[in-house]
């Protein structure tokens, strides 16, 4: 069973057509990530998942259990932290993290709640009012009280967005120790450098509609737009390796050339085509294709 089914999910608002039939479905222990530019429809379809807002179309499940017709069953199986930071100011940490184990209907769960705030570094804040925590810190206790009652699902909206290094690599720590452990996690960001480290499968949504759903490195090979960037200090580029050259003025002039490859494999035979013809090389780099590469392809090509 799926830890997260999202089945032709649809979504107006007015005339804006938010969703256009999204559907996913997410496996037990992935760490998926959904990626796309503003306005694509990530966050309203995290509002859909964790039963804040209603689809016009579709349904959604958790672990089997819909979120409209079952809805505490699903929401007791998620976490969700969400982008904004909304908190009451009078609460203490610990208070606020008590407040939302009751939600839960959790009694005595004070030693996981330690241990949450332990991993975020929240632990000399705890009894500090939350009014007098810096966005940061806050943000941290958002993420505390999604995890409170150890939901089996975690859904994170962008929870690094204008925070530090700190608070980042303390946090991914911490998800990617809760994801070892089988927690299912789903990943919005707009740093693609950390979706590609994090998650090992991705959706990329644009305008309401998921345009690519790949796994990470497949995502990445989809792309052959990999290069050997070679400097000859002496003699000239073979004949052979001319259709390779990315830019056709480098053929012309200069002893610079941009090759084409598509994976490592093609670097040696290039490299013993060059001994071959006498020519010596200077400098050497190799360029690889990222997920930035292929987000933007992918969203340039569905325009
Ligand atoms: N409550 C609302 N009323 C009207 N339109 C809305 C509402 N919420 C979202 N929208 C619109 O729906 C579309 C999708 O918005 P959504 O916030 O889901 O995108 P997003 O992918 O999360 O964007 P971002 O990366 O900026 O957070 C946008 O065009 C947005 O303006």
């Amino acid at each position: 069973m799926a830890a997260l089914q999202i089945v032709n999910v649809e979504k107006r608002y007015k005339s804006l057509q938010a969703l256009g039939g999204v559907s996913l479905s997410i496996e037990e222990g992935e760490f998926f990530g959904l990626l796309g530019p503003n306005g694509a429809g990530k966050t309203t379809l995290i509002s859909i998942i964790a039963g804040l807002t209603q689809a016009n179309a579709g349904s959604v499940s958790i672990h089997g259990y819909d979120v409209v017709r079952d809805y505490r069953a699903a929401r007791g199986r998620l976490g969700v932290v969400p982008q904004e930071l909304v908190f009451d100011p009078f609460f203490t940490v610990r208070e606020t993290l008590c407040m939302q184990s009751g939600y839960f209907g959790l009694k005595n769960n004070d030693q996981w709640i330690d241990e949450v705030m332990a991993n975020l570094d929240l632990t000399n804040k705890a009894d500090v009012n939350m009014r007098a925590l810096s966005g940061g810190m806050k943000r941290r206790v958002l993420v505390a009280q999604a995890l409170v009652h150890k939901p089996p699902v975690i859904v994170l909206d962008e929870p690094t967005a204008g925070v530090d290094v700190e608070l980042r690599q303390t946090l991914w720590k911490f998800i990617s120790r809760l994801n070892r452990e089988g927690h299912t996690i789903v990943l919005t960001t707009h740093y693609l450098e950390e979706a590609e480290a994090l998650c090992n499968r991705i959706a990329m949504l644009k305008a309401g509609k998921v345009v690519a759903l790949d796994s990470t490195s497949n995502l990445v090979k989809r792309i052959s737009n990999s290069q050997l960037i070679v400097r000859l200090a002496r003699g000239a580029l073979p004949d052979a390796l001319k259709p390779l050259v990315s830019h056709p003025d480098e053929l012309v002039s200069g002893n610079k050339y941009t090759l084409r490859i598509n994976a490592y494999n093609d670097v040696e035979p290039i490299l013993a085509a060059l001994r071959e013809s006498g020519a010596v090389i200077d400098d050497m780099q190799l360029q690889q294709a990222d997920l930035e590469d292929v987000f933007i392809q992918i969203m340039e090509g569905e325009k």
